[in-house]
């Protein structure tokens, strides 16, 4: 295979990634590292196209030679602060412009010289350092990585090392070394750069798609306005805790509240100032318990309060002091500040218990709270004493 056929399988490689990517993604809202990662897959299918036609007399020399390869550190730098994004850094652009801005400057002056192996060294150099930065934010948080992170990393420097090596032997050994001939050397940094770009492409694609489900699988156990678990991620927070009741031991408190009124909220001062009176009964609420303690929306405006290791003397004194913060803490929503109270109903999981006999009770003990006027707690009845023989 020439140099031309590979510059050409390049370039339609990553044409038809871009053309894939455009439909995919058409009409939809695209994530930040995503919308980045196909800007750098443009520039670099620019690349590889201008670059097919370097030295055919279609364009001057110069002009593909430069424009070439401008596009390509554009288009890898992008590549690259895409991968450092889904790393979490998201402050990449205050190096990688520079180092793009700099890599054009230093191919710019290899043209200059007007050398062929030191442009062959500047280019090689270069892309390899793109590569190199693609590989240390795939390594970035190795330890917690998933084994595909690891392997792109691992993978990606090893082809970055050979890209580069090939500019180091045109320099050093213009008639290579030993029996690898230059032509070998070449034709192994051009397998290296298509392999780049084929794994590159399809691991930030998996990487992404593993993102998403875990975005997906982190939205569904979570209330996103409130930022708590919703009523399934608290039931997955209560089961270890239902199944450690049938031990004997210090008992589990379970807490669930209502917020009074709130109906009155929403009418009188519109939807987003209830919620943000949610925002702030949440906030109380975190305030006050501790950090072993976990505070889920169950529906609506009723939450729940699990209190692991509390004796019911105890819950009732976190219940009192949740309430009477509520109370006395007025809430500046936009145009006035409210008031609010909470109803509540305070139980401990016991040995038999269901999670159905659990919410029973402790519901009932709430609805009793209403009942009596709201604004205070009622704690569910007491269990039945097992009939003596
Ligand atoms: N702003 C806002 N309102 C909500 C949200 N979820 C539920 N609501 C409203 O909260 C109100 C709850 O009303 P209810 O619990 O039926 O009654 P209440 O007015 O709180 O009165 P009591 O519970 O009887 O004290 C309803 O009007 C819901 O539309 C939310 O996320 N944001």
């Amino acid at each position: 295979m020439d140099l031309k056929t590979i510059l050409f399988a390049l370039a339609l490689g990553n044409l038809t990634l871009c053309a894939a990517l455009f439909f995919h993604q058409h009409g939809k809202a695209t994530a930040a590292a995503l919308a980045t990662w196909t800007r750098g897959r443009q520039l670099q299918a620019a690349a590889w196209l201008v670059l097919c036609f370097h030295g055919s007399g279609v364009l001057p020399p110069l002009a593909t030679g430069i424009a070439g390869y401008a596009l390509l550190f554009g288009g890898l730098g992008l590549e690259s602060g895409a991968f450092w994004e889904t790393a979490g850094k998201d402050h990449w652009r205050s190096r990688m412009v520079p180092a793009i801005v700099l890599a054009i400057l230093l191919y710019g002056a290899a043209y200059v010289v007007d050398e062929p192996g030191v442009r062959l060294l500047a280019g090689a150099l270069a892309t390899g350092a793109f590569y190199m930065s693609v590989a240390a934010a795939l390594a970035a948080g190795w330890k917690n990585a998933v084994m595909l992170r690891r392997a792109l990393a691992v993978t990606t420097a090893v082809l970055a090392v050979l890209v580069a090596v090939r500019g180091v032997l045109a320099v050093a050994m213009p008639l290579g070394w030993g029996g690898l001939s230059l032509a070998v050397v070449q034709y192994l940094a051009s397998a290296s750069l298509y392999l780049l770009m084929l794994i590159t492409g399809f691991g930030f694609l998996l990487l992404e798609r593993e993102r998403q489900v875990r975005e997906l699988e982190r939205v569904a156990v979570l209330d996103t306005l409130l930022d708590v678990p919703n009523r399934r991620g608290f039931f997955a927070a209560l089961a270890p805790w239902m199944a450690l009741a049938r031990r004997p031991g210090v008992p589990t408190a379970l807490v669930v509240f209502d917020v009074d009124n709130f109906k009155r909220i929403n009418d009188d001062y519109g939807h987003p100032a209830g919620d943000v009176v949610l925002r702030a009964i949440v906030d109380m609420c975190r305030k006050q318990l501790r950090d072993s303690d976990q505070i889920g929306r169950l529906v609506g405006v009723e939450f729940a309060l699990l209190l692991p290791r509390t004796e019911l003397q105890h819950a009732l004194t976190v219940a009192e002091r949740i309430r009477a913060c509520i109370e006395v803490t007025p809430i500046k929503t936009g145009r006035a500040l409210v008031n609010m109270t909470v109803s509540m109903g305070v139980t401990t999981i016991r040995a038999d218990d269901s999670t159905v006999s659990l919410f029973k009770r402790v519901d009932e003990a709430l609805q009793t709270a209403k009942m009596a006027g709201r604004n205070r707690i009622a704690e569910a009845a007491p269990p039945i004493p097992a009939a003596t023989p």
